[in-house]
């Protein structure tokens, strides 16, 4: 198979004594999201996307929040790791869409720095990546400002072997 694609969805809770990163770029908010790992919820839907392309299974298989090694880590970092873990079985990411279901803050100012940090972790060109932010118009736990969700579509593309 050339192509295979994966899709992630994840939410974390808005609290008020955690940073707020967002796609690795830390954002200047009164609250952030609580987590085992910085909680980096845009970051943590595209690894289950890149793990369930490749038949991986998902993000808490791979770093489980029992394990201390992972507490505060940087999501970018994992995400690195899930991109060894494609190469190991013959893909690479060929592109990534992401969006992020959030009432405040405003994303749109901090998406280029979110793409081009995804891309360096993904180990693709920037224009492969687009980030996508929504209000659920004050519906539902992220209209009411309590978590922030995402969700995003990966395609992995077979890796071109050298000859
Ligand atoms: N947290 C957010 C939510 C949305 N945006 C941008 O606003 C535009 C309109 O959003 P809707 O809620 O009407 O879908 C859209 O262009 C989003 O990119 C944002 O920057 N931050
Ligand atoms: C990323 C991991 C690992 O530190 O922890 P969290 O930051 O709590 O994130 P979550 O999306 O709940 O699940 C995956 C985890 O195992």
């Amino acid at each position: 198979m050339n192509f295979r694609i994966g899709s992630g969805y994840d939410v974390h809770q808005l609290v008020s004594d955690r940073k707020l990163i967002l796609g690795g770029v830390t954002i200047s908010h009164e609250k952030g999201l609580k987590g085992h790992s910085d909680a980096d919820v845009i970051v943590h839907a595209v690894c289950d996307a890149m793990l369930g392309g490749a038949g991986l299974g998902d993000i808490g298989e791979h770093f489980p929040d029992s394990d201390p090694s992972f507490k505060g880590i940087s999501s970018l970092v994992l995400m690195a790791h899930c991109r060894h873990l494609l190469q190991e079985k013959g893909y690479e990411v060929g592109n990534i869409d992401g969006t992020v279901f959030a009432q405040a803050p405003r994303i749109s100012p901090y998406k280029k720095a979110m793409e081009e940090n995804l891309a360096r972790a993904a180990g693709v060109s920037v224009d492969r990546v687009n980030i996508k932010a929504t209000t659920t118009e004050g519906l539902g736990f992220e209209g009411r400002g309590e978590g922030i969700g995402a969700h995003a579509v990966v395609l992995l593309q077979k890796l071109v072997q050298e000859s």
